[in-house]
């Protein structure tokens, strides 16, 4: 099978896994854990939809600026607004993001959204390849740290790879924080 067809198989069967869903204190907890060191850095996070494990709470207790993803178009790289609890707007593939009057911002740390992931910390996100770029982007300005957050239930064998893939520092999970075993 060729990757990109392999990857939409596994995608379904993540996506399915997923609904199962955890221990939504236990990765609320792991979270802040895993964002501790990350005290006074611009946090990136996201608005959960569709069975995603919610952040919010991790995100209100940053010490630092908290900002949401926008998606800017088709084949581009993510912008990120700044976030402070303002009302959101609608955007595209069912997100909400900041409205256009709040400031961009370049974050440092990331949690990312993914569809699956494995225990090199490879990413299946939903197969827009946004996350790949904007991590790309960011990483060739300067150090950032990119948190998957997860239930246990997505983890998956290792998953086949692109070129453009980008792997996670971390993934955060109901079950612990894991670590890329080298
Ligand atoms: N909560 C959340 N926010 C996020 C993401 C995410 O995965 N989760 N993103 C992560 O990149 C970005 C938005 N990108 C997304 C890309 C595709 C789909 C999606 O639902 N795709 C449909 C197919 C849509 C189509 O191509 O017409 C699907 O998978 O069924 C959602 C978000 C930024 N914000
Ligand atoms: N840095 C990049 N430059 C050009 N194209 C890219 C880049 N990253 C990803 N792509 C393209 O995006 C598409 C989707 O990639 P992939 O299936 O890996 O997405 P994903 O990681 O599952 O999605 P997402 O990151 O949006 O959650 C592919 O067709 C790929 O060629």
């Amino acid at each position: 099978m060729d990757p990109a067809a392999e990857k939409a198989a596994l995608r379904a069967q993540a996506l399915a896994a997923r609904t199962a869903q955890g221990d939504a204190a236990a990765l609320d907890a792991n979270l802040r854990h895993a964002l501790d060191p990350h005290a006074g850095q611009v946090l990136a996070g996201y608005w959960p939809m569709r069975g995603e494990p919610d952040p919010r709470p991790a995100m209100a207790a940053h010490d630092g600026p908290v900002c949401l993803p926008v998606v800017p178009g088709r084949a581009v790289p993510l912008q990120f607004r700044l976030w402070r609890g303002e009302p959101l707007v609608a955007g595209v593939f069912g997100t909400s993001h900041p409205a256009e009057t709040s400031p961009e911002a370049v974050p440092q740390v990331l949690i990312v959204p993914l569809v699956a992931f494995d225990a090199r910390l490879n990413r299946l996100g939903y197969g827009g390849g946004y996350y790949d770029r904007t991590l790309a982007g960011l990483r060739a300005a300067g150090p950032v740290t990119a948190i998957g957050l997860a239930w246990a239930v997505q983890e998956l064998p290792l998953l086949p790879t692109d070129r453009h893939d980008q792997l996670l520092d971390l993934v955060v999970t109901d079950r612990g924080v894991r670590r890329a075993a080298g």
